[in-house]
């Protein structure tokens, strides 16, 4: 269902937005704009500041320039306010000893609970439904420690749809996931945005499924945007050669370019 109320302007603005990272500079100058209930997919190779933008976006880290996220300053909006709007699932989530997956899950109602107050009824449906949702309903009793990687990964992404927030920050939210759940749990994204107008920034790996999801792509270079666009603009084999020194063809589908790797010279 569409929200009612939609902001006026972008759910996510930064503009000249510099983050270092115990004194390193990381992000130089980042400029990023994404209407509300957009996807738009982060790509660039490793190294090139996708997590660091995902973290300054969800005030993990300091940064200076101008970034608003649903009008909040991230760093300065109060934790809870900034986790009611924004929910990262990272890369290597830090998993407590000895929580089922159900009670991770539960973490993401945190924000919603009053300060001294316990889990309602509806927070027990939004952690059902959850559940659901993503068929974790085997892993929901299991110690969280014990999953294998896919599996975590799609409790964390659980935790993360629990909160509930207006934005979305995934960081490579598939890369533990066989083929079959990694379409599972990007369809389920996308179905979420479709039906609530959540914002969704996710850093991808595989550029085909980054491309088939984002609606925008956004390519980081060395902590610079150096593409920003329609997968098809962005997703040329002369700017994959010269960004990642890959080998690779672009193959033009209804559902946006697919990037096959190409095998050299033996
Ligand atoms: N705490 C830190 N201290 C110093 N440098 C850091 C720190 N965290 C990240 N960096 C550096 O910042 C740069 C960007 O890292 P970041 O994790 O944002 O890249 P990324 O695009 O997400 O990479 P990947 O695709 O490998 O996950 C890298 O050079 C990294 O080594």
């Amino acid at each position: 269902m569409p929200r009612a109320e939609e902001p006026a302007g972008p759910a996510v603005a930064c503009r000249d937005l510099h983050v270092s990272r115990d004194s390193t500079p990381v992000l130089h100058g980042v400029d990023l704009s994404v209407p509300a209930g957009a996807w738009v997919s982060l790509v660039g190779p490793n190294g090139s500041g996708k997590t660091t933008l995902l973290f300054a976006l969800a005030g993990l880290v300091s940064s200076t320039g101008h970034l608003e996220v649903e009008g909040v300053t991230p760093r300065r909006g109060g934790r809870r306010r900034v986790a009611r709007t924004v929910a990262l699932m990272p890369q290597r989530p830090v998993v407590p000893e000895g929580v089922t997956a159900r009670e991770l899950i539960s973490l993401g109602r945190t924000p919603h609970i009053p300060r001294f107050g316990t889990e309602s009824a509806h927070d027990v449906v939004v952690v059902d439904t959850v559940i659901d949702r993503l068929d974790l309903h085997d892993l929901a009793g299991r110690i969280a420690t014990t999953l294998s990687g896919g599996e975590l990964q799609r409790v964390v992404l659980g935790r993360a749809l629990a909160q509930q927030p207006r934005v979305l920050l995934l960081d490579e939210p598939t890369s533990a996931l066989d083929i079959g759940h990694q379409q599972q749990v990007l369809d389920l994204v996308d179905s979420l945005r479709r039906e609530t107008g959540l914002t969704v920034i996710a850093a991808m790996h595989d550029l085909t499924s980054a491309a088939q999801y984002g609606e925008r792509l956004a390519l980081l270079d060395r902590g610079r945007v150096v593409a920003d666009g329609r997968p098809g603009e962005v997703l040329t084999a002369e700017r994959i050669a010269q960004v990642y020194g890959a080998r690779v063809e672009v193959v033009g589908r209804t559902d946006g370019p697919a990037v096959l790797p190409v095998r050299g010279p033996a």
